[in-house]
């Protein structure tokens, strides 16, 4: 029995999970809020500025710019919109659904998006949570891992935590995307899944400046590593479990980031390394370099909890405060010498 899904948004990663679940057997509308980019793709069956000329859509694939449409009897509603269009995006659900709450159904809520509000500094799971009352959703499960749009559309095989407080609906999401080169694992702790997703795209960007400015393998590593070391305090400081750090959407989505070319946040670090401006760089992108505006949150949430983010902070000095490159690097590497791991301390426990 095909399942009705609503994938709002039609970016790289919208477009490339609704063709995947619709090549899965589900009904699948992708929404897009622009009606132009929905009749260039049904006229043209791409999605070209996105995922180039070579990505076609599935015959099977609705797309539509009327929210209600997609939204009609959709059992699942998956969002993937950047971090700072979900609250907008929910807000223009929770009518719709409030309208369809005397049928008596109640979608399960997904997400796909890596980031951290801006103000608020909330989670996306919160801020679907916020918006979207519990009486209207069954409940909220997060999609994260390592997972290029541009590799999931030429079917490399691709892992994801399907990760939800409410175990057995990460069990309903991750049956409806695997197939034979998407595989999901679930997991229950939805604090370190989305705090993972979220501040690795911090780190890509100074993996992308180390590369910009010819540095070599030694100081990545380092990077990459000393970065998920302050991932997880933050994490764990929140409530996250340590584990979860060297899972999928830890280590494994951190390694992807800052090595591939793909990566925007990357990208984007790299051609600051080069002596880029950040303001033409992201008018170059033309897609979301979601590790610009975390870099904001992460910088004042580290300050907020009391956890030591050096890298976060050195990286914000860069992206806000237009602090060279080489400088920042030279203050990290003059900080007093510490211990690798601080055992005792107890911000590295859960409790
Ligand atoms: N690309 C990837 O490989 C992966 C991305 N992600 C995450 O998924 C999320 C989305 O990323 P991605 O698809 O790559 O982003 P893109 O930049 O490729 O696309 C963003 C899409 O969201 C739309 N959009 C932007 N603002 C709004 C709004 N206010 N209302 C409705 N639609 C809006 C854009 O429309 P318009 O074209 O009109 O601007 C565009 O269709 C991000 O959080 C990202 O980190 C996660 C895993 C992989
Ligand atoms: O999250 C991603 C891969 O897992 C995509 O990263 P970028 O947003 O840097 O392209």
């Amino acid at each position: 029995m095909p399942t009705k899904i609503a994938v709002l948004g039609a970016g790289s990663w919208g477009t490339v999970l609704a063709n995947l679940l619709t090549e899965n057997g589900h009904d699948v509308y992708l929404w897009s809020h622009s009606p132009e980019q929905v009749a260039t793709m049904k006229q043209t069956h791409k999605n070209e500025h996105y995922l180039g000329a070579e990505f076609t859509l599935h015959d099977a694939l609705h797309v539509t710019a009327d929210l209600g449409q997609a939204l009609d009897q959709a059992t699942v509603i998956l969002f993937v919109v950047p971090t700072n269009a979900i609250r907008s995006v929910a807000e223009q659900v929770k009518p719709i659904l409030q309208a369809h709450r005397g049928r008596g159904e109640q979608p399960i809520i997904v997400h796909a998006a890596k980031g951290l509000e801006r103000g608020s500094e909330l989670r996306i799971s919160q801020v679907l949570a916020d918006v979207l009352p519990s009486d209207l959703i069954q409940g909220i499960v997060v999609i994260s891992g390592p997972s290029h749009a541009e590799d999931v559309a030429t079917h490399d095989i691709t892992t994801l935590t399907a990760a939800s407080e409410d175990l057995p609906l990460a069990k309903k999401v991750q049956q409806l995307f695997m197939n034979d080169y998407f595989r999901l694992y679930t997991n229950t702790d939805v604090i370190g899944v989305e705090i993972g997703a979220a501040l690795k795209n911090v780190i890509a960007i100074g993996a992308g400046a180390l590369h910009g400015l010819g540095y070599g393998d030694n100081t990545k590593a380092a990077l990459m590593t000393r970065g998920l070391a302050e991932i997880s305090r933050v994490g764990v400081k929140l409530g996250a479990e340590p584990l979860t750090f060297i899972g999928l959407s830890g280590v494994g989505d951190l390694i992807v980031t800052c090595t591939s070319v793909h990566s925007r946040n990357w990208r984007a670090g790299n051609a600051l390394g080069q002596g880029e401006k950040l303001s033409d760089v992201l008018k170059n992108m033309g897609m979301v370099v979601e590790g610009v505006s975390t870099t904001k949150v992460a910088h004042h949430m580290a300050r907020e909890l009391g956890v030591d983010m050096p890298i976060t902070d050195a990286i914000y000095q860069v992206l806000y405060e237009n602090a060279p490159i080489r400088a920042v690097i030279t203050d990290l590497m003059q900080r007093s010498g510490k211990p690798e791991f601080d055992f005792d301390n107890a911000s590295l426990q859960k409790h």
